[in-house]
């Protein structure tokens, strides 16, 4: 752990119609370190991932990569304007994003599935992209399910593909929404298992995630939000081990 921020969020608000979901969230990752995000439902961690990985726009506040602010520009007066469609495309690849839901296209092969992020996002040809995709699928233990198509795979099967399609284009960081919430619970180990790899290989991560067990055994600092901010970070061992907070109690009672 080198204690250099990689992606950081300072004073992200976000409200839909009447309802603020985030109050003012400052948090930031470092290189190599894993953030495990945990609250209850409906208390904006969806909504904290996908502001942070461009997919929409804070209503105010900043996301940092390696210090550089993403999604904006500056004008010539001073002030930011946001980027057109074409640039916050070139940033998103710089951030991984895994779904609760994988989203992969059914009418296509894993592998083409996997291709397709490089040829269409990143303009790598197609020789190229197929071995990067195919080297990425290897890993996550999907090599020999390259030409099956989604629907002929199991839930765990699909996800570990969708960690492959956000992996090749060699994020700065991923982030994950509750990835495995969707999946039967004995297809939730074999995707877990990718991600603690994952972990170890030093890549940086937010992890939005139910499975304390996880979060305990893998995350450098665990963050309890709820109703838009962020109410409690501590080490894992003293988060789950140690509750100070009535809050954590009450949450992690509710988990089980
Ligand atoms: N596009 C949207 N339009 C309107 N309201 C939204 C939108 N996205 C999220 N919300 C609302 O914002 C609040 C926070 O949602 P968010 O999905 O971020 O929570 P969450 O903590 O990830 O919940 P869960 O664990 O159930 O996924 C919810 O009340 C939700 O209904």
């Amino acid at each position: 752990m080198t204690g250099t921020p990689v992606l950081e969020a300072v004073g992200l608000h976000r409200t839909y119609g009447q309802t603020e979901v985030l109050k003012g969230v400052d948090f930031s990752v470092d290189k190599g370190q894993v953030k495990a995000l945990l609250g209850p439902s409906g208390s904006g961690k969806s909504t904290i991932l996908r502001l942070m990985a461009l997919l929409e726009h804070p209503d105010s506040g900043d996301i940092l990569l390696n210090g550089k602010q993403l999604g904006v520009t500056s004008t010539s007066d001073g002030r930011s304007r946001r980027l057109p469609e074409r640039k916050l495309a070139v940033q998103r690849r710089d951030i991984g994003m895994v779904f609760q839901r994988f989203n992969l296209f059914a009418h296509l092969d894993v592998l083409h599935n996997v291709t397709l992020a490089l040829t269409e996002v990143s303009g790598i040809r197609k020789a190229a992209a197929v071995d990067q995709a195919t080297a990425m699928l290897e890993r996550v233990g999907m090599a020999d399910r390259l030409h099956h198509y989604p629907g002929e795979l199991s839930g765990g099967q699909q996800q570990r593909v969708a960690i492959a399609r956000a992996l090749v284009l060699n994020p700065t960081v991923m982030l994950f929404d509750e990835p495995t919430s969707a999946l039967d619970p004995e297809l939730v180990g074999e995707v877990l298992e990718v991600m603690e790899a994952l972990a170890d290989s030093g890549m940086t991560m937010v992890v939005v995630t139910h499975e304390a067990r996880f979060a305990r055994r893998v995350a450098d600092e665990v963050m309890l939000f709820d109703s838009g901010t962020i109410v409690e970070v501590a080490p894992p061992e003293e988060f789950f081990d140690n509750p100070q907070h009535d809050r954590t109690r009450q949450f992690l009672a509710k988990l089980h």
